[in-house]
């Protein structure tokens, strides 16, 4: 099936700026117009010389000059709308991702659709619109205008500059199509390479050996240049053959030929409104590469928009917080890529207690952790915080419930005050440093975080814990970079934490030892022997 001319999904982000994008259309047609005006006024006074047509001439052109910048203004006015409006959508979209969903991003994709992508309809909001009008208006007028003053036989004069147009807007498309796309596929395969050997640096200088990645390079750049090659072989040759046509001496000839026994005025009307329809359809053969760049980045978001989104949940809904409300699921089971991650598991996870899940790699412990937060649809079952399904929490209240510090959580490029500041805005710098202090580091606030190491960075986001209002807090390997000191001495604060002020704190370990230490134990399956019965009568701590 033919892909719509707009895709649905980026309708919501164009409605609003339709009417400056269709009034900038309208400016467009009429200074084309206008300009053929003040080219029939240059006619008129080339039969008869006169101040009448001369101000006629001066007045239109400069009527057409304003009217093209006012079209200019408004469609670009109306591009940045849209822009603006597609880029918020995005990236509220983006952020209600599934986790599982979100993962299939790589940060590459992510920062390609959020900007890149959103660039490329540069072309199509801003400048596609009013060129099409120009070209369906002035031709129109420039038809009638010759066939009124010389016959019809004058419309021989355009046949060059048609020939080259549609051969221009059509065929070289064509031909131009299987390499602009392989041009595309390659110039992506150069930026992975380039990244991959960027990031594999740190790995190569180990070894001292190179990845394959600078083959990978040397090969997609090899094959650009082969590319580029048969494109000017294939395509430029007959661009300029085009583009040679559509230059004023074959219309020229021909109008001559046609017309060398009429007046000067049909004449000079035929020689020059013959030239007036190539203009516009020379202006848009340009623009086509970007049309067709434009067409794949909108092909892109409206994928990504189309994605299933997680519950918004209901507006202002929290569960009022009391030390007996609960966190329980109940048979749930999360599917990732049509696989049972988390098949059938029910538990309730004990108030001013600490759980922890554990299992062997790959049993589904972070998902579940994940979808406890809300950050994942379960296939079947709930997860239930006081009685309610997290999924109708309201999402921008849900963390004040909930709050997920995912494994390998990194720090923003801030300091270490507004790093922790993300869980409690308004909070003391005394206060801030007794969490960093409870959070086992000892650092000043005013450091910049990205130059901590790998166990402090770890340590900053569990401070974040320690002042958060969320009465249930999910841990995923939060001492995966700690020494076994520091990761007793933090477990001994979690728990205190836990105990002192009534927090469910569920922790996802590999540690025996912390294991050991934690009030609870939910034990996941080895994903080879999937069986939600053995899961279930293995809960612990439910009451
Ligand atoms: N986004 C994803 N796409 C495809 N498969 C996924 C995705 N996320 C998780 N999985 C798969 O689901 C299974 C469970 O993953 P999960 O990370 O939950 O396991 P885990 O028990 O936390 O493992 P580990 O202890 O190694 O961290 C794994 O086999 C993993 O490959």
């Amino acid at each position: 099936m033919p892909r719509p001319l707009v895709e649905p999904s980026l309708v919501p982000a164009l409605r609003p700026a339709l009417p400056a994008l269709a009034a900038g259309v309208l400016a467009a047609a009429a200074s084309g117009v206008a300009m053929l005006g003040a080219l029939w006024s240059v006619v008129q006074l080339i039969g008869e010389p006169s101040m009448t047509w001369a101000g006629w001439a001066c007045g239109l052109w400069l009527t057409g000059v304003t009217l093209a910048a006012t079209s200019s203004w408004l469609s670009h006015h109306a591009e940045s709308l849209f822009e603006a409006r597609l880029r918020r959508q995005l990236a509220a979209h983006l952020v209600r991702l599934p986790a599982s969903t979100l993962s299939r991003y790589s940060g590459d994709a992510l920062r390609r659709l959020v900007s890149d992508d959103i660039s490329a309809l540069h072309h199509m909001t801003a400048h596609l619109p009013a060129e099409f009008a120009t070209l369906i208006v002035v031709p129109a007028v420039t038809i009638a205008v010759l066939v009124a003053s010389a016959g019809p036989v004058a419309l021989l004069a355009l046949a060059p500059g048609i020939v080259a147009a549609l051969f221009y807007l059509f065929v070289i498309p064509r031909m131009a199509a299987r390499h602009s796309a392989e041009s595309a596929d390659v110039m992506g395969d150069i930026a992975t390479a380039v990244d991959d050997y960027a990031r594999g640096i740190h790995v190569c200088r180990i070894y001292g050996a190179q990845t394959g990645a600078a083959a990978d390079y040397a090969e997609s750049t090899a094959r650009f240049t082969r590319g580029m090659q048969e494109r000017v072989r294939l395509v430029a040759t007959p661009a300029a053959l085009a583009v040679a046509l559509m230059q004023a001496t074959a219309t020229f000839a021909i109008a001559y030929t046609v017309g060398y026994r009429w007046d000067a005025t049909t004449l000079a009307a035929t020689i020059l409104f013959s030239l007036a329809i190539v203009t516009p359809a020379l202006r848009l053969g340009h623009g086509l590469d970007y049309v067709a760049a434009g067409r794949a980045a909108a092909v892109r978001l409206a994928a990504a928009l189309d994605e299933p989104t997680l519950p918004a949940g209901e507006a202002l809904t929290v569960p009022a917080s009391s030390p007996s409300d609960r966190l329980e699921i109940v048979d749930l089971t999360v599917m990732i890529a049509d696989r049972r991650v988390v098949d059938g598991v029910t538990h309730a996870f004990r108030p001013a207690a600490i759980t922890a899940i554990t299992g062997p790699s790959g049993a589904g412990k972070s998902t579940l952790l994940k979808a406890l937060a809300g950050f994942e649809i379960p296939e079947l079952g709930t997860v239930r915080y006081a009685g309610q399904s997290v999924l109708t929490i309201d999402e921008n209240l849900r963390p004040q419930s909930i709050l997920l510090t995912p494994q390998g959580a990194d720090v923003l490029p801030a300091t270490v005050r507004e790093n922790i500041a993300l869980a409690a805005p308004d909070t003391t710098d005394a206060e801030y440093n007794a969490a960093l202090r409870r959070a086992q580091i000892d650092i000043s606030l005013d450091t910049d975080a990205t130059s901590l190491s790998g166990g402090e960075r770890q340590r900053v986001g569990l401070a974040r814990v320690f002042l958060s209002p969320a009465a249930v807090l999910l841990l995923d390997e939060p001492t995966s970079a700690l020494d076994d000191r520091t990761a007793a001495e933090l477990l001994k604060e979690l728990r205190h934490f836990a105990h002192a002020e009534g927090k469910t704190i569920v922790i996802v370990t590999h540690d025996p030892a912390l294991a050991d230490d934690a009030d609870d134990r939910l034990d996941l399956d080895s994903p080879n022997s999937h069986n939600a019965a053995t899961r279930n009568a293995a809960l612990t701590g439910a009451e």
